[in-house]
């Protein structure tokens, strides 16, 4: 059973996870959790190593789909959709709920062509001029125009691994997106880069609904206001991030927090 804190206040859920359970074979990874996304807040998931934060994370874009022997059991809601149902575009989806990942992955193409690749494809610009917009937007609000705007010719590969992560994050941005998934967007990042991607997160939270995989409580109590603990594949408390850490009610929590394993 998970505990959840009262007192949330939450407005009204950007998604909604019921009893999802996620199976690779037979062995179950994710054991019946459930939880809302706020779309007003960060929400960090925390956790030791191989507990699912990461397999739980992917349950909301459909990413489990492309693992053939994953199974992914119970209901996610996008705005109140089934994201299972049949009338669930899932190339829609992933604009709607874009993801980031732990290794930058830019495409091997040019900076301009990283960004405007989906806009084009999702036909939300025709014309040159719209598209130029919406490359300056995206990476103004990734923290990135003033890096690369003398160089959006040159390929994404040869920036450095910081700005590569914030290239795919203007990516992500560029269609659009309700939701943002990052699944420990730093960890292969120097303390500097890490502290960039820290502050953009803060900038796009309220805009984007984020929701963060990390291996750092640090991390986790800097960028998130929401934190869901997870212990081998079971949510096991969720609440404010300030009361987790500070005054979890889960013992198991509490021993997570002070360093007890993970
Ligand atoms: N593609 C896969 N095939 C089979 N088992 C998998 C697969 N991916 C994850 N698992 C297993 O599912 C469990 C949860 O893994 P997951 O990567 O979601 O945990 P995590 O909390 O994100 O771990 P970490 O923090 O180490 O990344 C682990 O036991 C892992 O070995």
């Amino acid at each position: 059973m998970t505990v959840i804190h009262e007192n949330l206040n939450d407005t009204e859920a950007k998604m909604r996870a019921r009893d999802v359970s996620v199976y690779y074979g037979d062995k179950k990874a994710i054991d019946e959790v459930s939880i809302d996304i706020s779309p007003d807040y960060v929400t960090a998931f925390i956790g030791p190593s191989g507990c699912g934060k990461s397999t739980f994370l992917r349950c909301f874009n459909r990413m489990n789909d492309t693992i053939p022997i994953a199974k992914v059991d119970g209901l996610i809601e996008l705005e109140g959709e089934d994201i299972h149902s049949n009338v669930m575009d899932v190339v829609q989806l992933r604009a709607r709920v874009g993801m980031v990942f732990q290794k930058p992955n830019p495409f091997p193409k040019s900076i301009y062509d990283n960004i405007a690749y989906g806009p084009k494809i999702h036909g939300l610009a025709e014309k040159k001029p719209d598209l130029d917009a919406i490359v300056e937007k995206s990476l103004t609000r990734a923290g990135l125009w003033d890096e690369v705007k003398d160089r959006l010719e040159d390929s994404g590969t040869a920036l450095s691994g910081g700005q590569q992560q914030r290239l795919c994050i203007a990516r992500a941005i560029a269609v659009d997106p309700e939701v943002i998934l990052m699944d420990e967007p730093a960890s292969a990042l120097d303390p500097i880069a890490t502290a960039k991607i820290e502050e953009l997160i803060d900038e796009l939270s309220g805009r984007y609904a984020i929701v963060i995989v990390t291996h750092s409580m640090q991390q986790a109590a800097r960028v998130s206001q929401r934190t869901a603990f997870f212990h081998l594949g079971k949510m096991v408390e969720y609440g404010r991030t300030s009361d987790i850490f500070t005054n979890p009610i889960e013992q198991r929590t509490q021993d997570y927090i002070t360093g007890r394993y993970g």
